[in-house]
C-alpha cells in the first residue's frame, strides 16, 4: 500500500538536524510531556535487554506524539567498551511510522540523533539552571557526547575557559586537536572542575567520579551518563545537595542509580520548568540528571524528514 522507507545514514542525519531547529522543538515537547495528557503523549519508560556475556544492552525507545502525528520507536545498543575501541559505545536506528495506517515512513541512523538530542537538551537545561555568570566549561569524557556538548554549549554560550579530562590524557588530548578554539586538557577530575560554572558528565563511568566537595556552590552540572539503575557518575554529597532536575521522573526512578541509590529528591522535571510550574533555582547547585526519552529522537528524527522532504 505504501512507498518504500525513506533511508538515511548517519552523513545524512548529521547534515539535515540542527541545533538551531531541534532546539525549540525539544524545549516544546519536553513542556508538553511534562503535562501527562495521555491524549497528547504516550512514552513509556524504555524496555532494557541485559546482553550480560557481552557488557552491553539493547533499549527500544517508542514514541506517540499526537498532535503532530508523530509515530516512532530508537533501537539503541550501549556497550561499555575498553579505552580506545575503535567501535562506538552507542549505536541506534530510528523507525518512523505513519500513525494513520503504521507503515515504516523513514529508517534513518540514531547515533547522530542521541549525540545532538541529547547535547540539546543537556544545553537547554544550562539555559535555565547555569549560574548568571558563568566563565568555565568543564567536559569530563571525549567522547561522542562531550564532542556533541561542546559543540552546543561554545555555540550557545560564551565561556572564558573550557576544560575537558578523560580517563587517558591523550584521549582528552585527541578530543582538543579536533577543535579550533583553545581547550585545557586536566590531568586529573579535580583539577578540571575545581571553580567550573557548567560541568558536564558524559562517561561511562559506572562509579562516582565526580565529588560534591570539588564542585564551586552554585555550578551546573549536566549529567549524561550512568544511565542503569546500578551506575553512577556523581556521589551522595553532590547528588544530596544540589536540586535535582531530571528529563524524566519515571525515567530517573527506574534508571539513575545516581537518584535511587543516593536517594536523593527529585525537585522538578525539566518540563515542568519550561512550562512554568516549577522555578528554576539558578542561584543554587543544580543537576540535571538526563537519561534519554524516546519523545526527544521522535521529533528529531521527524525534523530530520521534514528537512529531507524539502529537499526532494
Ligand atoms: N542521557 C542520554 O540521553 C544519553 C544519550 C547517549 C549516551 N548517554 C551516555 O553518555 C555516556 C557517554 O556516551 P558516548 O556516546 O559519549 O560514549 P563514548 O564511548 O563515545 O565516550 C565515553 C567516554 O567515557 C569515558 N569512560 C568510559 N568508562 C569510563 C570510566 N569508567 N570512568 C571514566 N570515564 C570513562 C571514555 O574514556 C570516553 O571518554 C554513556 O554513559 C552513555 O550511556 C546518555
Ligand atoms: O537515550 C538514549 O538514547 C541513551 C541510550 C543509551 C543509554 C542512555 N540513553
Amino acid at each position: 500500500m505504501s512507498e518504500s522507507p525513506v533511508l538515511l545514514n548517519k552523513h545524512e542525519v548529521e547534515r539535515l538536524l540542527t541545533y538551531d531547529d531541534l532546539i525549540p522543538r525539544l524545549e516544546s515537547v519536553m513542556g508538553k510531556f511534562s503535562k501527562r495528557d495521555s491524549s497528547e503523549i504516550i512514552q513509556p519508560v524504555r524496555s532494557v535487554v541485559p546482553i550480560q556475556q557481552h557488557n552491553g544492552f539493547l533499549g527500544v525507545m517508542p514514541a506517540y506524539l499526537a498532535a503532530e502525528g508523530i509515530l516512532c520507536t530508537k533501537m539503541v545498543t550501549f556497550y561499555q567498551r575498553a579505552e580506545g575501541s575503535s567501535l562506538p559505545s552507542i549505536q541506534a536506528t530510528v523507525l518512523l511510522f505513519h500513525p494513520e495506517h503504521g507503515n515504516v515512513t523513514a529508517i534513518m541512523d540514531g547515533e547522530a540523533i542521541t549525540a545532538k538530542r541529547t547535547a540539546a537538551v543537556s544545553a537547554i537545561s544550562a539555559k535555565l539552571f547555569k549560574p548568571a555568570l558563568s566563565e568555565v566549561l568543564c567536559i569530563l569524557g571525549s567522547g561522542q557526547q562531550a564532542r556533541s556538548h561542546y559543540d552546543v554549549f561554545t555555540k550557545l554560550f560564551k565561556f572564558k575557559e573550557v576544560r575537558v579530562w578523560s580517563r587517558r590524557k591523550e584521549m582528552a588530548q585527541r578530543f582538543v586537536n579536533d577543535l579550533q578554539d583553545p581547550v585545557t586538557v586536566c590531568s586529573s577530575v579535580k583539577e578540571a572542575v575545581i571553580g567550573a560554572d557548567v560541568i558536564v558528565t558524559a562517561t561511562g563511568a559506572s562509579q562516582p567520579i565526580l565529588f560534591g566537595e570539588w564542585v564551586k556552590p552554585g555550578a551546573h552540572i549536566a549529567a549524561v551518563g550512568a544511565c542503569r539503575p546500578d551506575w553512577r557518575e556523581l556521589d551522595d554529597v553532590l547528588m544530596r545537595e544540589a536540586v535535582v532536575y531530571v528529563d524524566s521522573r519515571e525515567g530517573a526512578t527506574a534508571e539513575s542509580g545516581d537518584i535511587i541509590l543516593s536517594g536523593a529528591e527529585v525537585f522538578a522535571e525539566l518540563g515542568e520548568v519550561i512550562n512554568g510550574s516549577f522555578p528554576a533555582q539558578r542561584e543554587k547547585t543544580t543537576v540535571f540528571k538526563s537519561l534519554g526519552m524516546g519523545i526527544q529522537d521522535a521529533v528529531s528524527a521527524k525534523l530530520v524528514l521534514e528537512k529531507w522532504n524539502s529537499e526532494h
